[in-house]
């Protein structure tokens, strides 16, 4: 077997609330294989993004082991996580959160030259990948002239931008209709499976779920 993209050990999160104390991640154990896309199924409030945010390296307080790419992310100092989610992770949110400003090509350029690709390259992939999620006529609209369908597919474009071998995706069509959540998410897996990447996305929709590679279910803080 290939060495896992992710692995965690005995991953634990607590948070205090009012002078109380929520065990929210209580010993979660998980790997991913490279290519593998795993839905993170469990009902509001269970941990989901909580255990998202662990293994995207954006947040302290957690307990136990987060190896990315066979790296100790819990070992290295915030500028070495930094440039493990650089070169490895790529996200999508429920909400987009692409810049208001920019329009659908340029949100998806900018990663990448944060990245340091060059600004040709980098042009002609965030042409294909649109193009590749059906938005080839919408490469010139700002978010706010694109439909919810449509901004999420271009917050999918600029996840996928850099290549990353791990995408996370909390609720990513959450705020969608189900039959454009349904469409945006088919073209999600088909484009991450296209590019290999690996994906975790949390959803509490056991049908999404179920056209996921592998189903995990977070209950009482542990994975099922
Ligand atoms: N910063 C925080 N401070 C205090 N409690 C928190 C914090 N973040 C999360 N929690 C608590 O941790 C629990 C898990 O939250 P989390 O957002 O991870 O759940 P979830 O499964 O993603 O839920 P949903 O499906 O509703 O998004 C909740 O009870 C929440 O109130």
């Amino acid at each position: 077997m290939n060495k896992p993209i992710v692995s965690l050990r005995g991953l634990k999160r607590s948070f205090e609330q009012g002078g109380q104390r929520i065990d929210v991640l209580r010993g979660v154990d998980l790997d991913i294989q490279p290519g593998e896309i795993v839905a993170l199924l469990g009902p509001s409030g269970s941990g989901k993004s909580t255990m998202l945010q662990a293994v995207g390296l954006l947040e302290g307080g957690f307990e136990g082991s987060i190896a990315i790419a066979g790296e100790r992310a819990e070992k290295l100092p915030p500028d070495g996580r930094t440039r493990l989610r650089r070169e490895h992770l790529g996200f999508v949110y429920q909400f987009h959160h692409l810049l208001p400003d920019f329009d659908a090509t340029e949100n998806v350029v900018m990663p990448q030259m944060i990245a340091g690709t060059d600004r040709e390259t980098a042009l002609e992939r965030a042409q294909s990948l649109l193009t590749s999620l059906g938005l080839g006529h919408r490469l010139t609209h700002r978010p706010s002239q694109l439909s919810g369908g449509e901004q999420q597919r271009v917050a999918v474009a600029r996840a996928l931008a850099n290549q990353p071998t791990l995408v996370l995706a909390d609720e990513p069509t959450g705020n969608l209709d189900e039959t454009t959540s349904d469409t945006v998410l088919g073209q999600f897996l088909e484009l991450v499976r296209g590019e290999g990447s690996a994906a975790l996305v949390a959803t509490h929709n056991e049908r999404l779920a179920s056209r996921m590679d592998r189903v995990v279910r977070l209950h009482d803080g542990i994975l099922a």
